[in-house]
């Protein structure tokens, strides 16, 4: 009887769960979108109830859809957002407050602080990450402030600490596994990369205590089995963990050094594969674990945007300008050029290589002949744009030139946006033939623990390509476009006003 991994795909803004074979095709899908809370400007929480209900949900309904036992799974992966930050009450499984997510700039003052405190270089040569609100770390000292009692309560060993995939495994597993893996444990800004430890002095520097943080595993291995209220009684393994994007990074078998992916989601996540050597940036990149694997860690740098599909989401839902998002395409496509429009969409500051938490959205170049078509195709090319300033900093780092980059998540399938990314950066973009690749990236860590894959060299044979594209623009055209970019960029760091809180009496 054929076995089939299910894989938990817990995404920023929706929950899938997906069953593949062992060919690595995926067979049964079903997804939940889930609710953005914004509380105040910049603000992004999640209800880490709501997402564990509705992984349920996914997973009852693709069960039913796809008419397998539970005996017919051979395994788990998860995969998850990264960096967002729940913390539960260990007795009760209820969380204290709700999931601070990783746009959220909530914390950018706690950030602020560590940076004024002189803590940049310590940190960044510990975690290999930039001081930001992004990461975990600020969002748990955050939660402290705000909820009364809970640093108490935290040092007393009621509360626990987790990203997404520790939480669903916690909940799987009824409770029984606190754990992570090493890609999620990299972007905490807890986590000492080098020592593959939680590292001691920056949890003093938060005042974080260690007890209430997970077992760090490798990312491939069994974490544990699911309660039986999950499966009517039937244990399944969960056996593969990965943040989302280095999860996107294997299941694009992107295993050798110097290979890039690309994943243009609600974010955009540039990551190359650095093998077991970790590269230290000098250009504003992430230095990152990209997995534990066969009793090793692969190190990758890492290029994170915060804004790329939610700037048509933005365009789509805040300007009214279309119904869906691929309609971006027909209507990018109606101009020839932007006419010198720049949209910068820094809706939530602008991450690597700027890390500037204090920018904000513009737009520049506008005149009286700009159309809905020369903002729509702005927006677009912004989301190349920023993907170049991150490849141009990560071949500086690696001393090499990337010549081809692999491509997925739901932007990659707008065949402008390819184009125009392939002629900007002068790459070769290979999208993908399975566009999952996050969630087949944990059903093939999920699957070489158990040995239904038998190692990567198998799985390595199952990439396929559904298209390419390659650069066609000449290099005069390319770097005055560019140039226009950089000069957008710079204006939008300027501007920094914060209209103040007023009230109407005043
Ligand atoms: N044809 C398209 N052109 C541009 N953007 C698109 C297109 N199709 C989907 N998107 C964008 O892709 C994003 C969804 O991609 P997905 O990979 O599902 O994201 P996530 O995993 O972050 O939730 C949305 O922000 C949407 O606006
Ligand atoms: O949920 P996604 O696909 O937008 O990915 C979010 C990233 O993991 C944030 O670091």
């Amino acid at each position: 009887m054929a076995k089939y991994i299910l894989s938990i795909d817990q995404g920023t803004t929706s929950t899938r769960a997906i069953i593949f074979n062992e060919e690595g095709e995926p067979k049964w899908s079903s997804q939940k979108d889930i609710e953005q809370y914004f509380p105040e400007p910049g603000w992004v929480e999640h209800d880490a109830n709501e997402i564990w209900l509705k992984t349920l949900q996914v997973i009852a309904n693709v069960m039913i859809e796809s008419g397998l036992e539970p005996e017919d799974l051979d395994s788990i992966g998860i995969t998850n957002q990264r960096e967002t930050t729940v913390i539960w009450d260990k007795e009760t499984g209820t969380p204290i407050y709700h999931a601070v997510v990783w746009q959220s700039t909530q914390t950018s003052d706690i950030a602020d602080q560590l940076k004024a405190d002189g803590h940049k270089d310590n940190i960044h040569k510990k975690t290999g990450l930039i001081i930001d609100s992004y990461f975990s770390a600020t969002k748990i000292k955050w939660i402290f402030d705000k909820v009364e009692g809970s640093k108490e309560r935290a040092e007393n060993g009621e509360l626990l600490f987790g990203t997404i995939d520790t939480w669903l495994l916690w909940k799987l597993t009824g409770g029984k596994v606190h754990a992570t893996d090493y890609s999620n444990a990299s972007r905490t800004m807890l986590y000492n990369i080098y020592d593959l430890e939680w590292d001691k002095d920056i949890l003093k520097l938060l005042d974080i205590p260690e007890k209430m943080l997970p077992e760090v595993l490798p990312s491939s291995g069994i974490f544990g089995e699911t309660m039986d209220a999950v499966f009517h009684g039937v244990s399944v393994p969960i056996a593969g963990i990965a943040g989302d994007q280095q999860a996107a990074l294997f299941g694009q078998t992107a295993f050798d050094k110097g290979m890039v992916k690309n994943t243009y989601g609600t974010g955009s996540f540039i990551i190359m594969n650095t093998g077991k050597e970790p590269i230290q940036s000098k250009n504003g990149l992430l230095t990152t674990l990209a997995y534990g694997l066969n009793g090793e860690v692969y190190y990758a740098l890492e290029g994170s945007i915060f804004v790329a599909g939610s700037a048509l989401q933005w365009l789509r839902d805040g300007m009214d300008m279309f119904r869906e998002s691929p309609e971006s395409e027909d209507l990018a496509l109606k101009v020839d050029t932007t006419d010198g429009v720049y949209v910068v969409p820094a809706f939530t500051g602008l991450g690597a290589p700027y890390w500037d938490q204090d920018a904000r959205g513009s737009v520049f170049g506008l005149t009286r002949g700009t159309t809905k078509s020369h903002f729509v195709r702005a927006t677009l090319e912004s989301l190349a744009y920023r993907t170049r300033d991150v490849v141009d900093a990560m071949n500086q780092d690696a001393g090499l030139k990337t010549e081809t980059m692999r491509v997925d998540g739901g932007a990659s399938m707008n065949d402008f946006l390819m184009q125009f990314q392939a002629d900007i950066s002068d790459v070769k973009i290979e999208r993908s033939k399975v566009m999952e690749t996050t969630a087949l990236g944990a059903a093939y860590l999920a699957g070489l623990a158990t040995g239904f894959f038998k190692d990567q060299e198998e799985i390595k044979a199952k990439w396929e390509k559904a298209s390419s594209f390659e650069p066609k623009m000449g290099a005069e055209k390319r770097e005055d476009l560019y140039a226009g970019w950089q000069a957008a960029v710079k204006s939008t760091q300027t501007f920094k006003f914060k209209p103040k809180k007023i009230n109407q009496e005043d």
